[in-house]
């Protein structure tokens, strides 16, 4: 690393996108932004909006057909405004990855044993670190001489105590094929939970947060005084919550009745799981905001599936608080948290025997900043924390390469 390479690109290779942020480390200032999502499909779309250089949001419609394609033409957006992969300013790359297993739960600079590693994990993410591996060499092609972090998603779950990280079934078993809860967005959760603190200008150390993390992929978990003490995704992405596609909680029965009456292999089950169910299985949509506008519409189909998520999701809330015994704060982050009103009013109403309310005014204000949403007689902080993984990322990334 040269003394004037401060400069840091985070890429955020989710199952069908990329987000990418790059920022130099020296200001905190962020130079380029963008997202190339629905990978994979006809109508792909790489959003770029070049900061540095004051420019206009640019963005490109059309076919972008894996996850090779779609990181070559966000290098090539950023070289368009000097802002390249070869710039001699750029420090390292950081990496989301979603499954480090046991073994990572730190940010680790990329070597062939890590990448062999990881590539281990894939049946354990099977959405999300083959997209991470393909960011990893791309970059490491595009750039050879630069180091690749890694920040796992895993990591800030490491700390939960064991009773919450063990299933309960056949101890030898479960170690021999580390079957376990790992939990995952822990860069999502860790951010939110540290600036919810600061929102209400406490300590990280002295105050308890219940984080809903409600995105495509969705996770709860439980953060007393900065350490996660449980979470509701476990061995990989699908257990928990209600997500877009994903089923979250069911009886692990269902898998082996599915086998054997209707004959569905392992395979297929694993794929109705993680890719038709959900929203998606619930009523033939994953998005909220078109959720949304069927329910007003009056779609019974729609309502149902709202209710459905809103149901877990209130499970989980009771649940952490319990496991919590204090809570400071409830709060809600990433696209659905963020974004959408009804869903964080719904998760919240009939609990103000545990001193949760919604204040319908400020719920309704939209804003890019971290903002309370409970009425001020309220016991409990009801807040919206907009999610920021990449800069966590990206201040991992540069520590240890500027160690
Ligand atoms: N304005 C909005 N209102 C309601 N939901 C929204 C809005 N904007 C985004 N969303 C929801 O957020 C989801 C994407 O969240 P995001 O955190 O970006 O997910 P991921 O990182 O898993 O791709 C969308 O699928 C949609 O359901
Ligand atoms: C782990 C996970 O579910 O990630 P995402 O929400 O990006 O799909
Ligand atoms: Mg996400």
């Amino acid at each position: 690393m040269t003394a004037t390479a401060t400069r840091v690109l985070v890429l955020n290779s989710g199952s069908s996108s990329v987000k990418y942020q790059l920022l130099d480390m020296a200001d905190g200032r962020r130079l380029a932004v963008g997202l190339v999502e629905r990978i994979g499909e006809e109508n792909s779309r790489l959003v770029h909006t070049p900061l540095a250089t004051g420019g206009e949001k640019r963005e490109t419609e059309g076919a972008i057909a894996d996850h090779e394609t779609a990181l070559k033409a966000v290098a090539a957006e950023l070289s368009a405004d000097g802002l390249g992969l070869d710039s001699p300013q750029l420090a390292a790359i950081g990496h989301r990855v979603v499954h480090g297993g046991l073994r990572f739960t730190e940010p680790t600079v990329i070597d062939d044993a890590v990448l062999k590693e990881i590539e281990r994990l894939v049946p354990v993410a099977p959405l999300h670190n083959p997209a991470n591996i393909t960011g990893i060499r791309t970059a490491q092609a595009l750039r050879p001489d630069l180091p690749q972090i890694a920040v796992f998603d895993t990591a800030f779950h490491s700390t939960m105590p064991e009773y919450a990280a063990r299933y309960a079934i056949d101890v030898e078993t479960a170690d021999a094929h580390r079957v376990r809860r790992y939990g995952f967005h822990g860069t999502s959760h860790a951010y939110v939970s540290r600036r919810t603190a600061a929102l209400l200008g406490q300590d990280p150390a002295e105050v308890n947060v219940i984080v809903l993390h409600l995105g495509n992929g969705a996770s709860a978990s439980a953060v007393a005084g900065g350490r996660c003490v449980d979470t509701s995704m476990g061995l990989t992405p699908l257990e928990g919550l209600v997500m877009g596609t994903r089923s979250g909680d069911i009886d692990p029965a269902v898998t082996f009745h599915l086998k054997r009456v209707a004959g569905m292999s392992a395979d297929e089950i694993d794929e109705l799981l993680n890719k038709k169910s959900g929203l998606l299985g619930l009523c033939g949509d994953n998005d909220m905001r078109e959720i949304r506008r069927r329910i007003d519409e009056g779609d019974e189909r729609a309502a149902l599936a709202f209710d459905i998520y809103i149901h877990r999701l209130k499970k989980y809330i009771g649940a952490y608080y319990a496991v919590l015994g204090r809570v400071d704060a409830v709060v809600f982050t990433a696209g659905v948290g963020e974004n959408a009103a009804p869903v964080r009013e719904a998760a919240v109403a009939g609990l103000e025997e545990l001193g949760l309310a919604v204040d319908a005014g400020l719920n309704a204000v939209r804003s890019d900043e971290p903002r309370l949403i409970s009425p001020e007689y309220a016991r409990v902080a009801v807040a919206v924390v907009p999610t920021d993984e990449e800069l966590e990322i990206a201040q991992q990334t540069y520590a240890l390469v500027s160690a």
